[in-house]
């Protein structure tokens, strides 16, 4: 389970006249997200989801609340390897051993994040490119190959594994990011627009990819989106942001059983209800009434 307690941001900038201004991002926001679930943020741009998603996965410290993840405290940024995890452990030893006790004591991942441009080494073949993850997270060498081969398999990306990135799509990039999250094996996997530099084609086929993979490993899967229908054909349940400072809005179980059919009259009714809440930020304001 993931719990965001009363999270909130605060930025200051720098101006070019030396002058600094600070802005709240994300007041008091909070929010329970059951294992195995599938949940969408979805708000205005610049309403602070990926700030959100970035506290969660413990990438950005929150100026004041709590990420608790399976009942782990996220600190700051996850330690990736054994090395920083010993690091990790020596700052907080002042901690007394049952607050240590919470933390992650394990450098296998709890979380592995996707983001829109596809986070994978340009100069790593796709099977280099997960073989050098299984290497961080401690796989043992003789493993490895047999891992990697596995997890390229599962996104689609068989016969594909000696190709750079350059020479795959949008597409296969995106199922190779999927291929390297999952290849931490976490629990929780965040998604930042995950699907927004590709083709509606291909977008489609990733959504299917995701809702295998997902109903398949029983991961929790968070996804920040602009896309209203994406958010209602994959989720459990979609968070609506307000604009600046970011808050929840609203919260909105999609209750239509699954396999769920693209064009069914009870999805589009979802996202027409949604899209209201959402051009409201943006455009109409002051007329809307929930
Ligand atoms: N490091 C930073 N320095 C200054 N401003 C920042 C920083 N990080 C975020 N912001 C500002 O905080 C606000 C929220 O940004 P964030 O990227 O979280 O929004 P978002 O809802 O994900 O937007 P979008 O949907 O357009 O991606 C924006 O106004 C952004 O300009």
């Amino acid at each position: 389970m993931i719990e965001a307690r009363r999270i909130s941001k605060f930025i200051s900038v720098v101006n070019d006249d030396r002058s600094a201004e600070g802005f709240t991002v994300l007041n008091s926001v909070s929010l329970t997200i059951e294992s195995g679930s599938f949940v969408s943020l979805l708000g205005p741009s610049g309403c602070g989801k990926s700030t959100f998603l970035e506290i969660l996965a413990g990438l950005q410290a929150p100026s004041d609340g709590q990420v608790w993840i399976n009942g782990k405290l996220v600190l700051e940024p996850l330690p990736a390897t054994r090395k920083e995890m010993e690091e990790y452990r020596r700052k907080y030893r002042f901690l007394s051993p049952i607050a240590n006790s919470l933390f992650r004591d394990n450098p296998k991942h709890d979380i592995a994040m996707i983001f829109q441009d596809y986070a994978v080494f340009p100069w790593m073949t796709a099977r280099q490119n997960v073989l050098f993850t299984l290497k961080l997270r401690g796989v043992p060498k003789a493993e490895r190959e047999g891992a990697a081969a596995h997890y390229l398999r599962l996104v689609g990306l068989a016969g594909s594994e000696n190709k750079y990135p350059s020479q795959l799509s949008g597409g296969m990039r995106q199922r190779l990011a999927l291929a390297r999250a999952l290849s931490v094996e976490p629990q929780v996997i965040l998604m930042d627009e995950p699907f927004a530099a590709v083709d509606a084609l291909t977008r489609e086929r990733l959504q299917e990819d995701l809702l295998r993979l997902w109903q398949e490993t029983k991961k929790t899967i968070v996804l920040v989106t602009h896309d209203v229908d994406e958010a209602v054909y994959l989720s459990d349940e979609v968070v609506v942001f307000a604009p600046l400072p970011g808050s929840i809005r609203n919260r909105v179980t999609i209750d239509i059983p699954r396999p769920r059919r693209r064009s069914s009259p009870e999805l589009k009714q979802f996202t027409e209800r949604l899209l209201a809440m959402y051009k409201f930020d943006t455009i109409h304001e002051t007329d809307y009434v929930i």
